[in-house]
């Protein structure tokens, strides 16, 4: 506590009454504030009209500006930047540790955002755990997807031993706050039976929000962009596939693609697969939508096996036919014209690229022979990743359980992929 006492003595005060002494005391301290007014509510969704207020961004390399003294205890309203605009958001103070009280990830944007998920899983059959968690994450409200990348299959990064995984991105816009996108996806991964009780072990899914719009800020639940986005090969080459010139803002950013080949995984890439939502016949259930606007439960181990992934349950944006999401043409963040994934025709036109020739996974027999490329010119191929039932094959012939079926000759570089939408 910082106190003051001030004790002025008037023994010499021009007052023609005689007197002793007058004297004045006051004290101050700074324990005596104004009542504390309560923190603003929490944006509730969906009202997307509500405007947040705008927060003062910072030059790039301006030094912040001194924290002024606060007045009371009211909650900023948090902000979301324009999709396009520059953000820049100090560290975690530890208000965002200690309360509930809303923050920067609660703000309802004014407009729809454009947002990088990750999806990733190397337990059970996670093929069709990520298909249908594609089709999960599409339904959720206020989130519309735009591109979903290729399958990538990875080595696993970290943690125990564990299967390799299969990975993908999705890009797509949101009108929800950051923190309800989260929690949206925290219930996808939950109806997959995620559990968490391993540092980086073994998953039926993950889903991670990679980025939110240029929304650079961390508080106890979540970071944006993900703090290890930067250095994950599993996440930057499908998400490099779809946007080239995509840009990770933030620390350690940068172009997406020049990102994808320096990190430190990229050897990790085991291949990548194009046509991987298609699913086979006879699977149409239609799941429902995810809800938003709550924390998500405790994890439901029963709730994992819905086998959902009929691509026509993309709700308004496609179609059975994967290759109608090609025509529907590509959104803001991706590649432009691709059709016709998965054949042979358009890897050769679109080249190898850097992961052009063979060197792991099955050899070109176990390939489907309407998607291997031409095992002769050691050119990319597009595998179909149809059924589970498919042998996996590894260099040394050994199967594994983790990420089931869908083994090539190369890592392959496709075309871009299914454009929803
Ligand atoms: N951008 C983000 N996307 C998803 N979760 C995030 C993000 N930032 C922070 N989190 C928090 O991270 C917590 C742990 O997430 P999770 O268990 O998926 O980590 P992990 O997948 O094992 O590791 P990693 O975070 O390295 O991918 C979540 O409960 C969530 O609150
Ligand atoms: N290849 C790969 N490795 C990982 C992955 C992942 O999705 N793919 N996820 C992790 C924790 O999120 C840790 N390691």
């Amino acid at each position: 506590m910082v106190a003051v006492d001030v004790v002025v003595h008037k023994p010499q005060a021009p007052i023609t009454v005689p007197f002793e002494d007058a004297a004045v005391a006051v004290r101050r301290d700074r324990t005596v504030r104004p009542p504390v007014v309560a923190p603003a509510p929490r944006a509730s969704l969906p009202a997307v009209d509500v405007e947040p207020a705008p927060v003062a961004v910072p030059a790039p390399g301006a030094e912040p500006a001194a924290e002024p003294e606060p007045e009371t205890e009211l909650a900023a309203v948090p902000s979301v930047e324009e999709p396009t605009g520059p953000e820049a958001v100090g560290p975690p103070t530890p208000a965002d540790a200690d309360d509930e009280r809303p923050d920067r990830m609660d703000a309802v944007p004014p407009g729809p955002v454009e947002v990088v998920i990750a999806l990733g899983a190397n337990l059970g059959d996670p093929k069709a755990t990520l298909r249908a968690a594609v089709l999960d994450v599409d339904r959720i409200t206020g989130l519309e997807l735009t591109e979903v990348a290729p399958l990538a299959r990875t080595e696993a990064v970290g943690g125990p031993d564990q299967p390799d995984y299969l990975n993908t991105v999705v890009l797509g816009r949101t009108t929800l706050a950051a923190r309800d996108l989260l929690h949206a996806c925290q219930r996808v991964e939950q109806r997959h039976g995620r559990v968490r009780d391993e540092h980086w072990g073994p998953r039926t899914l993950d889903v991670d929000i990679i980025t939110y719009g240029t929304l650079v800020g961390s508080s106890a639940d979540l970071e944006l962009p993900h703090p290890r986005a930067h250095e994950r090969a599993f996440v930057l080459e499908p998400w490099a596939h779809v946007a080239p010139d995509a840009v990770l803002p933030g620390l350690g950013g940068g172009g997406v693609e020049a990102l994808a080949a320096t990190a430190p995984d990229s050897d990790g890439i085991r291949w990548l697969a194009l046509d991987w939502l298609e699913e086979p016949a006879g699977s149409a259930e239609q799941p429902p939508a995810i809800e938003v606007g709550s924390s998500p439960g405790p994890a439901d181990g029963d709730s994992r096996s819905r086998d959902v992934a009929d691509a026509g349950g993309f709700g308004d944006h496609g179609s059975d036919d994967h290759r109608e999401f090609d025509d529907h043409g590509s959104g803001e963040q991706g590649s432009g014209d691709h059709q016709g994934i998965g054949g042979p025709a358009d890897l050769d036109e679109q080249g190898s690229g850097e992961h052009g020739t063979s060197e792991d996974g099955a050899g070109p027999d176990a390939l489907d022979g309407d998607h291997a490329g031409d095992p002769e010119d050691g050119r990319a191929v597009a595998p179909a990743v149809d059924g589970p039932e498919d042998a996996a094959t590894y260099p040394d012939g050994e199967p594994q359980a983790g990420a089931g079926s869908d083994e090539q000759t190369a890592r392959t570089v496709p075309p871009p992929p299914s454009t929803l939408g």
